[in-house]
């Protein structure tokens, strides 16, 4: 890491949100190398340097001004109450660009079915904070919240009831487990350092960082699409096309013909070009996008 006092730091979180978060930094333009014993990643940007951290200790390395800005959870900025400030949200999780959900789950089996049947009982979690606090919230007490270091849903069985992270849902169907409520929806955020984040030079720099790595993830949902129609069937095929944004129509060579593009949404895809090509589109093609700001 440099010492350079213009160069922002930031923390890249490793396990599960590593490799979705650096292909993320590729998709948005970057080109960076980690190598899987050095937590120093490299970027081949100059102004930035990166450090990999647990995305559970980042919001507290970004709360004291160890790093200027992190890539975590905002599960663990809850957890550790961290004073930070949270610049946006990007949405993606391990395996999925859906939330990570904190699930209180008992076995398929047990008789439990509310919170409240869990009085007296003991709750494994790795959550202990956000867990007491819902518990408290609720008036409900229980014997003990045992922290848990992970292959939480085996102790389901041990206890009364766990508190786990789900994305998938595949894990909880795994263990035959079965939901009774959601304590927390956590999507994963870029975090600055408040002091960081009041330097209008800095601030500035972490907003074009935001804007990249938005940019990159509303991409991956979205394609381009490129199609000749004959001028007079021009109003029908625009027609077709989503109405919030206005395609670009050029000119060909040929004057009976004319070019659109425009972008879609990639589930749509399927469904248009179809019917563009009924309606007299020709030459229609789709191309997938690396960034849209
Ligand atoms: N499917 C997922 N499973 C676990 N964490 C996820 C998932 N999707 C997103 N996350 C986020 O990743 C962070 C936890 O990551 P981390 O890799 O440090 O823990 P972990 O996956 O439990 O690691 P370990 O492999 O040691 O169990 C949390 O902020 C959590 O919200
Ligand atoms: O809903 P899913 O997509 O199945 O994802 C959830 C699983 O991922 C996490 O496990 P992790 O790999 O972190 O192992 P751990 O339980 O040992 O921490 C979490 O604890 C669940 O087991
Ligand atoms: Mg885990």
């Amino acid at each position: 890491m440099t010492d350079d006092p213009t160069t922002l730091k930031i923390g890249l979180p490793k396990g599960s949100l590593q490799d979705p978060t650096v292909d993320l930094f590729r998709r948005a333009g970057y080109v960076i190398e980690v190598s899987s014993r050095n937590y120093y990643p490299r970027i081949d940007d100059p102004a930035l340097s990166c450090v990999m951290f647990r995305s559970q200790e980042m919001s507290r390395y970004v709360e004291d001004g160890v790093i200027d800005l992190g890539i975590c959870g905002h599960d663990w900025v809850v957890e550790n109450g961290s004073d930070v400030h949270e610049v946006c949200e990007l949405k993606y999780s391990r395996a999925t660009t859906r939330p990570a959900q904190w699930v209180l789950a008992v076995p398929e089996e047990s008789e439990v079915s509310t919170p409240e049947q869990l009085a007296g009982g003991i709750v494994a979690t790795e959550l202990t904070g956000t867990v007491r606090r819902y518990f408290e919230e609720k008036g409900i007490e229980l014997r003990k919240i045992e922290f848990s270091w992970g292959a939480t849903e085996v102790k389901a069985r041990l206890i009364d009831a766990i508190v786990d992270i789900t994305e998938t849902g595949s894990s909880l169907v795994a263990n035959k487990l079965r939901v009774i409520d959601t304590i927390l929806t956590s999507t994963t955020r870029l975090i600055a350092n408040q002091q960081t984040w009041a330097d209008p030079a800095k601030r500035a720099r972490i907003e074009d960082l935001a804007l990249l790595l938005q940019g990159a993830i509303a991409a991956r949902g979205r394609v381009g699409l490129k199609l000749n129609v004959p001028r007079e069937k021009l109003e029908a095929v625009l027609g077709l096309l989503p109405a919030a944004k206005s395609p670009t129509v050029n000119e060909l060579a040929d004057p009976a013909w004319v070019a659109i593009e425009i972008i879609v949404e990639r589930r749509t895809e399927r469904e248009l070009v179809p019917r563009l090509h009924r309606a007299g589109a020709t030459d229609v093609f789709s191309y997938p996008l690396q960034s849209v700001i």
